[in-house]
């Protein structure tokens, strides 16, 4: 490459773009190829909701099957590249059907706002000072967003804190369907100036907190005995009881629950970042000794397993990318998603399925006969299988029980 210095791309085509990053960085006339087909279907909308595009990313969109979540029976669309994820909520959600599948509960969608104020002296009068603003604050954050309050949402409380040398101001606000970052920005941001004038001092940041611990969403479901087999309930309940004592274990355990999480965000045009955000930091203070530890317990009742998810949920069926993309909102059509309540429910449903379904493969058989099973077709296209070989490639390797790039080269020869 001979400079990642260039003026301009941003005003450039899609396709002016993409003939100029693919002279800088070489790539060939099939790659081009490659790119400007993948961008033909979707490229028009992805430049209007990102920068500097030359493509589109395609991620595979499945359906999990078998989800009854609060009585309702649910089709979840999922979005990821990785095998057997999908399959893996698809079975865990048959084995909890008979028992009624999955129970939900969910906080009022409240987002926290953090106004940081810099150079104060005396802290403590300070707190005091806008703790006692508390209606005039109020205020002024409804009047930031008056369709929010319209629709039943709006500022809920204050909360003034006091971190290392700074004030720190919690704006706590209902933020109905919408995940809520830009609405609850704005109103730190239009509070800032008031702030500075009741206190004397200066303000720093004002960004909500994706620490969405005021919107947490637990969902629980059983798995009878009889169905899972009993060994298969104790060796569940003794692998969540080793994250809940080893972080290095929690952080595996957490990744398999936003393997599901994230895939429903992602199709949904929801953002995967703040909910991973949210989800670990809501975890590091969830382990046996109050530090990092699992999202989800498990615990054996009548010989049955139970299985109970609680973490931070800001999902939002308005607001960032989801009404202007039409594949997520064909994704919340699929879901039945007419709220946020009713996604963040789902969503939490599947991040515990998830859960499930791994420690079920680990803690019995191991990940890899059915995680690799699935993988197989991913390892025979890295190969140079095409079309019908794929599959054929893949079914060999798993007959021979290896799933290697250099087997499937082999048996692709
Ligand atoms: C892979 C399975 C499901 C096979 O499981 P199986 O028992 O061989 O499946 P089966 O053929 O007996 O079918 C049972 C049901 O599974 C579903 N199912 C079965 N196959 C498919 C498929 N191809 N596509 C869609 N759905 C599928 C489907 O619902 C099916 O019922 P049916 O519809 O036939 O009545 C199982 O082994 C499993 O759940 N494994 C766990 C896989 C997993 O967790 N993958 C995540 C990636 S690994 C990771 O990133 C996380 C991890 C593991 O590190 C987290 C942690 O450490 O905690
Ligand atoms: N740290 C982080 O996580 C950050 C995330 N972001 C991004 O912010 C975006 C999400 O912000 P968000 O505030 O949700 O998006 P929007 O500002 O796009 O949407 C929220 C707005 O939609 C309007 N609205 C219409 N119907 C409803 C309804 N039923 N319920 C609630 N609001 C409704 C509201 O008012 P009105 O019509 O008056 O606008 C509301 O303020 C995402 O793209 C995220 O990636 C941004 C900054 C930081």
């Amino acid at each position: 490459m001979s400079t990642s210095r260039i003026p301009g791309l941003h005003n450039m085509s899609r396709a002016e773009r993409l003939a100029k990053v693919a002279a800088e960085a070489g790539l060939s006339n099939a790659e081009v190829a490659h790119l400007v087909e993948a961008g033909a279907h979707a490229g028009e909308l992805a430049d209007h909701l990102s920068e500097n595009v030359i493509s589109v990313m395609e991620i595979p969109l499945g359906v999990a099957t078998n989800l009854i979540v609060d009585g309702e029976d649910v089709l979840v669309p999922m979005a990821s590249e990785e095998s057997s994820v999908i399959a893996a909520v698809c079975n865990g959600a048959r084995a909890c059907r008979g028992a009624g599948g999955v129970t939900c509960e969910a906080d009022d969608p409240c987002m926290i706002a953090q106004v940081q104020v810099t150079g104060l002296d005396d802290l403590a009068a300070a707190r005091a000072l806008v703790a006692g603003k508390k209606n005039e604050i109020g205020a002024l954050c409804d009047g930031c967003d008056p369709m929010l309050v319209s629709l039943g949402g709006g500022f809920r409380d204050l909360e003034v804190r006091i971190a290392g040398p700074f004030l720190v101001v919690h704006l706590f606000v209902d933020v109905r369907d919408a995940m809520g970052a830009n609405a609850v920005n704005t109103m730190a941001e239009r509070l800032a100036p008031l702030l500075e004038e009741w206190t004397g001092g200066k303000v720093g940041l004002r960004i909500l907190s994706n620490l969405a611990d005021r919107r947490l969403v637990r969902a629980r479901a059983t798995w009878p005995a009889s169905e899972i087999g009993e060994a298969t309930v104790d060796g569940i309940v003794s692998a969540w009881n080793f994250a809940h004592h080893d972080p290095y274990r929690a952080a595996t355990h957490n990744k398999g629950i936003m393997n599901g999480v994230a895939a429903v965000a992602l199709a949904t045009g929801n953002d995967t970042r703040a909910l991973e955000a949210g989800a670990h930091a809501f975890a590091a203070t969830r382990g046996a000794a109050g530090g990092y530890g699992p999202l989800t317990r498990y615990w054996k009742e009548g010989g049955d397993l139970v299985g109970e998810i609680e973490m931070p949920m800001a999902v939002g069926i308005v607001g960032g990318a989801t009404k202007a993309h039409p594949t997520a909102q064909a994704c919340l059509a699929i879901m039945g998603a007419t709220d946020a309540a009713r996604l963040a429910r789902v969503t939490a449903a599947v991040g515990l399925i998830q859960n499930f379904s791994a420690l079920r493969a680990l803690a019995t058989e191991g990940i890899q006969r059915g995680h690799m099973g699935l993988h197989a077709r991913n390892v025979a296209i890295v190969a140079g299988a095409t079309g019908e070989e794929i599959d054929r490639v893949a079914a060999e390797m798993i007959r021979r029980g290896t799933v290697r790039e250099d087997v499937a080269r082999e048996i692709l020869g």
